[in-house]
């Protein structure tokens, strides 16, 4: 162990990993060292002589975890780390019930469902209650279904963070009250439903890890008296960030020993939406009267300019806990704002911008991130990156695991653990085909519903729960039970993770149906199969070096089934690659530099945000998480029209950026942005007020959000597509010769992106020649040609 660890730290912070007197909370900014003081806390037990295996720390995401874990490693060492309780509340708790299933009444082999599980056993048991099919709303939420899918899960998991059982719900007038007013009154009885069809296919969604680990500690005494002892030390990262059945489980474990250290940033508070409540952090010391609260105040991360930009932004919020921060870090380069015309400008001047940077600065991929409010705005980014061949990896879209070829292989490997898995099963029950169709399930799932059985039971005893199949049916569902009762026993022989996969993968003869024909498509899929065998190989190759016997298809698929949609990535781990991540999954993390995208109102603060001061409030401390990522570098763009839900809507900048104290902010141009900088002209779409694009930072801070964008922003008739009318014509226009040049870059509304390569003035009607990427080059009449243009070579 490395005996100086102490000297890595600052005054406040050694004071608090030092104090081990009773229960703690350290509350401190952004980059203060509060994630480092839990993890050098946790070598400070260890060197105190606490048992590695009684120490539990609590992170929200696997990444962050992974990152404290290493960091752990290097100060102690990796056999003493790999000993340690770490991680997120979902996987610590998972592995809590598993040892202790039989007590809430599952197995310990559950499955856990994924949100697609339970949004596709929702979907069914509507259209099971009927309720799928009820009129659309009138009033504020026009349009939606009265029962939602995503909307009906949402409110289910608001309940199970409550703690909230469908029983107490159904003696909850007020929540009845609620319900019936949204138009649902059924929802509770949805609700019982799901937890009913989830009990009988021994499967849990994320949510219930939670929930179920506080049933199991109320209703079990000796379970809790257990858990309570044996965890010598609790320490929670980014609790304010914590829902209510994540508090009262910790609480439930160190109430009577104290022995708890927290740490939190109220001003980080980024989840409400799912449940967390920053009173968790507010009000610890009424739970703990003897709580001690430390503070940090010197930031260690980023450049000053920096900190005072956020510092100045954050401070417009009317709720939060006073705060010191000073800096010794070196000023800095001033916050970069650039304004763009379009979404895809925007993409094209960030992956421009950085690539520039990375070649002046020396940084690696790696410390790059470009931050965004949601997915959908990844794919142009994307599209910039690839162009210029910037390696990136992406967190939070469309991830390995969810794959369509990928998901069909993990629902067998669900199946040979946990045949009753009903969603696993309804994925592969005719896939490969063999002929079982949606009528043959359909009968099915009623007998399942009827007799409160999984799918699997009915299948297995047709006798006593008769679904009405005729022979031929009953012969096809045979021999798919016998494929899968294979699977089930070899893993109960033993089989290691490996053996198993590779079984299942040539028994379904799932690859070689894809060996077919060899589409491109196909051939993906091909891989990605191959890929996951390998991905299981490297699995039981690291255990076997771990010296470790836990290397079946169960251990492998605890590890993946965990893997949440946030913090799960594509691509290989060990190449230097740019980050692209929501900013809710950028939580903790930090980058030398940091490029926030779509700063604009309706999407960040997002338009769901904008009629409640509480949510915008919590939107601003979303763009304070994400400034504060960076360390050296940040920069805001924004877009004066951007592609939404199949159509394109003109954007006005966000109000964030007025908060801003703009002493700290630059605002970047086309033309001041370096020589690798396209000279972008105006499209005739968005006014001729735009052009020219040297606008000044005051003339954006007069712009009103709450009265709308002013004209120059905005074209009457041009917010929105009218209906009935092809989103192309908004986002596509024509473009006089003075607009372009040869080597201008433009997206032409029918042939996609293309470079100028000639332009013909010589006749009546000027021609531009265009050498397209998906096309061949060809020579357009510019009073016809619909695009818009990108930027330039
Ligand atoms: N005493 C110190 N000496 C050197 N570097 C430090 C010190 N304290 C913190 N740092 C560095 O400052 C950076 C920020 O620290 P850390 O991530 O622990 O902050 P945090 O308070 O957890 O931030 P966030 O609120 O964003 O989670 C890290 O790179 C960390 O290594
Ligand atoms: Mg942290």
């Amino acid at each position: 162990m490395d005996e100086n660890y102490l000297d890595e730290l600052n005054e406040q912070q050694r004071a608090a990993v030092e104090y081990c007197d009773g229960p703690q909370l350290v509350i401190a900014g952004a980059g203060s060292g509060k994630t480092r003081v839990l993890t050098y806390k946790i070598v400070h037990l260890l060197r105190l002589g606490y048992e590695p295996w009684r120490i539990l720390a609590l992170t929200f995401t696997n990444k962050a975890a992974k990152e404290m874990r290493e960091r752990v490693e290097q100060l102690v060492g990796g056999a003493v780390a790999s000993k340690l309780w770490m991680g997120t509340f979902h996987s610590i708790f998972a592995r809590i019930l598993r040892a202790n299933a039989e007590l809430i009444g599952f197995k310990s082999n559950f499955t856990i469902y994924d949100s697609s599980d339970s949004l596709s056993l929702i979907k069914m048991i509507l259209a099971d209650m009927g309720l799928d099919k009820l009129a659309f709303l009138s009033g504020p939420r026009k349009g939606q279904k009265k029962y939602k899918p995503s909307a009906i899960l949402s409110a289910i998991s608001s309940a199970k963070n409550a703690l909230i059982s469908p029983e107490e719900y159904v003696r909850s007038k007020d929540l009845l009250e609620i319900d019936a007013r949204d138009n649902r009154p059924e929802l509770y009885a949805v609700y019982r439903a799901y937890r009913d069809r989830c009990v009988v296919a021994g499967a849990m969604d994320f949510d219930d890890l939670l929930y179920y680990t506080n049933v199991l500690l109320r209703d079990n005494p000796d379970v809790l008296r257990h858990y309570r002892e044996f965890f010598s030390y609790v320490l929670v990262d980014e609790y304010q960030d914590t829902n209510f059945a994540q508090h009262v489980i910790v609480t439930q474990l160190t109430r009577e020993s104290g022995r708890l250290c927290v740490v939190g940033d109220d001003a980080q508070s980024i989840y409400s939406f799912r449940g967390a409540n920053i009173r968790n952090i507010l009000d610890l010391r009424k739970t703990y009267s003897a709580l001690s609260i430390f503070k940090l105040e010197r930031n260690y991360r980023s450049t000053r300019n920096i900190i005072n930009a956020a510092g100045s932004l954050i401070d417009k919020n009317s709720e939060q806990i006073p705060k010191t921060v000073y800096s010794e870090n070196e000023t800095g380069a001033l916050i970069e704002v650039v304004k763009c015309y379009s979404d895809f400008e925007e993409a094209y001047q960030v992956a421009s911008r950085l690539s520039q940077l990375k070649m002046t600065s020396g940084d690696s991929a790696d410390e790059f991130a470009i931050l965004y409010r949601t997915n959908a705005q990844s794919r142009v980014l994307e599209e910039a990156l690839r162009k210029r061949n910037v390696p990136y990896r992406i967190y939070g879209g469309l991830s390995f695991y969810q794959r369509k070829e990928v998901k069909d292989a993990i629902a067998y490997f669900r199946l040979a653990l946990n045949p009753d898995d009903d969603e696993a099963l309804r994925r592969v029950i005719n896939f490969p085909a063999r002929g079982i169709g949606e009528t043959t399930l359909a009968k099915l799932t009623r007998a399942a519903i009827d007799g409160n059985v999984s799918l699997w039971t009915v299948i297995q005893e047709p006798d006593r729960y008769p679904a009405g199949l005729n022979a031929g049916t009953l012969r096809k569902l045979d021999r798919f039970a016998g494929l899968i009762t294979e699977f089930v026993q070899a893993d109960r022989k033993g089989a290691d993770a490996l053996e198993l996969a590779t079984r299942i993968i040539e028994r379904t003869e799932m690859l070689k149906m894809y060996l077919h024909d060899s589409t491109p498509e196909n051939l993906s899929k091909q891989e990605n199969l191959q890929e996951l065998i390998s991905g299981v190989k490297g699995f039981v190759e690291t255990r076997v070096e771990e010296g470790s016997d836990s290397m079946s298809l169960a251990d492998f698929m605890a590890e993946v089934s965990l893997a949440t949609d946030q913090d799960s990535d594509s691509g290989d781990a060990s190449e230097e690659r740019v980050t692209l991540m929501t900013v809710h999954a950028a939580k903790g993390l930090e980058f030398n530099n940091v490029f926030v995208v779509g700063v604009e109102e309706e999407l960040f603060p997002s338009a769901m945000a904008q009629d409640s001061p509480a949510q915008i409030e919590e939107e601003r401390r979303l763009m304070y998480v994400a400034m504060t990522r960076a360390k050296k570098f940040c920069m805001l763009t924004y877009a004066g029209s951007r592609f939404r839900n199949g159509q394109t809507v003109c954007c006005r900048p966000s109000r964030f950026l007025r908060d801003i104290d703009q002493r700290y902010l630059r605002l970047a141009t086309n033309d001041n942005l370096g020589d690798d900088a396209p000279k972008v002209r105006p499209t005739v779409n968005y006014t001729a007020s735009m052009a020219g694009s040297a606008r000044s930072l005051n003339s954006l801070r007069k712009v009103q959000p709450s009265s709308g964008a002013p004209q120059s922003f905005r074209r009457p008739g041009q917010m929105q597509p009218s209906a009935g009318k092809p989103a192309s014509d908004v986002r596509y226009a024509l473009h006089s010769v003075s607009e372009v040049a040869e080597g201008t870059v433009i997206e032409h509304a029918k042939f996609g992106r293309g470079a100028i390569v000639n332009i013909d003035t010589a006749g009546p009607d000027p021609r531009i020649t265009v050498k397209f990427e998906n096309t061949d080059t060809r020579t357009l009449m510019l009073k016809f040609a619909k695009f818009s243009i990108v930027g330039t070579e």
